[in-house]
């Protein structure tokens, strides 16, 4: 399931932090590539060790923790591997898929990669996230502070950045529940059940949907 989360970090949140990464220290993309993917990465990065870089990732792990949506779709074990990331004009990342593991203090799955666009779509040209999927791909340019949610499974690329600088805020998720399809069912369950609640209250049809899901959920969360 690709899906997005409208405003998932406020207007003022993003004012801030496009003005610290304006003060912030970049780094080679590649450093944090691997192999195959240093070969089609061509970007900079926000150099991680630094207090700014910790400080804005924790800033948007907290905002994603906070996101109903998000918590309900993609079940996060840990969301890991933050980075902010710069295009400037002729920078891209061409295709590839993600890396199934990350070692990020410990070694993490990458069940579900995320975006969040710093930038607002007026200032650059160029620089779409494109998806692709069996027999066609989408395109994903974003307001500022809007996330786009995807599968780690694809392959996917950033297309050239023609005017203007891109910011955006990349990510990795490992979820309690492995199988995006499974994910899929339970998102599904847990809004019928919260559209139930809100027309009739908590009714025996609530009840049952709401056994099936902490059942699901006992057979296939890794915890
Ligand atoms: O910048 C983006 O939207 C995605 C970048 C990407 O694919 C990655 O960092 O692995
Ligand atoms: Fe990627």
């Amino acid at each position: 399931m690709i899906f997005s989360i409208p405003s998932v970090i406020t207007k003022q949140e993003i004012a801030k932090i496009t003005s610290s990464l304006a003060e912030g220290e970049f780094t080679d993309g590649k450093l944090t590539a691997g192999w195959h993917a240093k070969l089609v990465k061509n970007n900079q990065q926000l150099s991680k060790q630094t207090t700014l870089g910790k400080q804005l990732s924790e800033q948007v792990q907290s905002a994603l923790n906070r996101n109903n949506l998000f918590q309900t779709a993609v079940r996060p074990k840990s969301i890991h591997s933050i980075l902010f990331s710069r295009y400037d004009v002729g920078m891209s990342y061409d295709r590839h898929v993600d890396n199934a593991l990350m070692n990020n203090g410990r070694m993490w799955r990458t069940d579900v990669s995320f975006t969040i666009f710093i930038s607002s779509p007026s200032e650059y040209k160029g620089g779409e996230l494109v998806i692709e999927g069996a027999d066609e791909e989408k395109s994903y340019k974003l307001e500022a502070g809007s996330a786009i949610i995807y599968p780690a499974t694809t392959l996917h690329r950033v297309n050239p950045v023609t005017q203007g600088t891109r910011f955006v805020a990349v990510g990795w998720v490992q979820s309690l529940v492995r199988s995006a399809s499974d994910r899929e069912i339970l998102f599904d369950l847990e809004t019928a059940r919260r559209v139930i609640f809100t027309r009739d209250g908590k009714t025996a049809e609530f009840d049952l949907i709401s056994k099936s899901i902490a059942n699901l959920l006992r057979k296939w969360a890794e915890v």
